[in-house]
């Protein structure tokens, strides 16, 4: 049986991609790599279906094991620090986990000799500094990064393409937009607002919530999507290629929260929060998936307002 490993199994995309090939594709065999610390909340109802295998990508001993022990097919790599304002705090840590980890996948997958796909999760935040006349955004834009976390997708993006060119190691690289849905991390804005949403009608906050820069325009994806997109790349993808997967529309942070807040009868106030705003943020992600979608077929299928819904009932369930 073919093998699918994903790095990053218990967090958001992880869990949503091994659920989705345990759906769909029957024949795989799914493993996925934790840490000792990493909470197992998202993956504890599939977890008799898939194979586990501890490993920390930032140690290259421990990765060349995991990779000794399962010799995947394909590979998912989503494991990363993935929280811009994070990357501020902690810009080394950032760039040793997510470049230096994946440097540590790579030499593994050489040393093993493995004739695998790799799918590398890298971002439209490289894209940073974007000028109106470039959006909608395609994969040949100049890269502007704006924070250390876009420097850490910017080297991943780089070396995938290296590795390819020098090695023929056969990687894709996606680059998604923002993406949500059930299970998003409270840090990020939609499941941050959402959150403090059912806190409040719950009636365990105040009703004011707190919020950060309204201004920027992001384009959403639900993840459910996205995972769908990572498999598609994989199966169809070119090596050596990226492609951006994204849906097209961009709504500013203020659009999305009014969304949010027509979900609720509870009366709220708005308030600032200068905590949450950044030394730098990307005014506008915008992205055109024409790429991906001429390569693969692809394209997004669940309203963003089902997105919305479903994640606030996510909290509701949760608060
Ligand atoms: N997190 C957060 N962001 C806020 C808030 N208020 C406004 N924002 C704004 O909301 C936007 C989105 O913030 P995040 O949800 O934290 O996501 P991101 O910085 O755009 O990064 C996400 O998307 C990237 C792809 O473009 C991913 O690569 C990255 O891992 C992450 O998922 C940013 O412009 C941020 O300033 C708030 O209270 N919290």
């Amino acid at each position: 049986m073919p093998k699918a490993l994903i790095t990053g199994i218990t967090g958001f995309a992880g869990s949503h991609l091994a659920e989705w090939l345990l759906a769909n594709k029957k024949d795989m065999e799914v493993y996925g790599t934790y840490r000792l610390r990493s909470r197992m909340d998202h993956i504890k109802h599939i977890q008799d279906d898939i194979h586990m295998v501890e490993c920390e990508l930032k140690d290259p001993r421990s990765v060349d094991e995991m990779i000794k022990a399962v010799k995947p097919d394909y590979i998912f790599h989503l494991a990363a620090q993935s929280f811009v304002p994070t990357s501020w705090n902690a810009p080394a840590e950032t760039l040793i986990v997510n470049q230096i980890g994946q440097v540590n996948l790579f030499e593994a997958i050489l040393k093993h000799q493995l004739d695998c796909t790799v799918q590398i999760a890298c971002s439209s935040e490289e894209y940073g500094q974007v000028y109106a006349h470039e959006v909608p955004i395609k994969e040949d834009n100049p890269l502007r990064p704006l924070s250390p976390y876009a420097v850490s997708k910017v080297g991943q993006d780089y070396l995938g393409y290296q590795y390819y060119q020098s090695y023929g190691l056969k990687t894709i690289r996606t680059r998604t937009f923002n993406h949500t849905g059930p299970r998003r991390g409270e840090a990020f804005v939609t499941s941050n607002f959402a959150k403090q949403i059912a806190e409040i009608e719950k009636g365990i906050k105040p009703p004011v919530l707190y919020v950060g820069n309204l201004q920027a325009k992001r384009d959403f994806t639900d993840v459910r999507d996205v995972v769908r997109a990572y498999w598609l790349a994989v199966e169809k993808g070119v090596p050596g290629e990226v492609y951006n997967i994204a849906s097209g529309v961009t709504y500013t942070i203020e659009e999305m929260l009014n969304k949010l807040l027509s979900l609720s009868q509870a009366a709220i106030t708005i308030t600032p929060d200068p905590s949450r705003m950044r030394p730098s943020d990307v005014e506008i992600l915008l992205g055109n998936y024409d790429k991906f979608h001429q390569q693969t077929g692809w394209k997004p299928e669940i309203p963003f307002e089902q997105t919305l819904k479903d994640l606030l009932d996510y909290w509701r369930a949760r608060v």
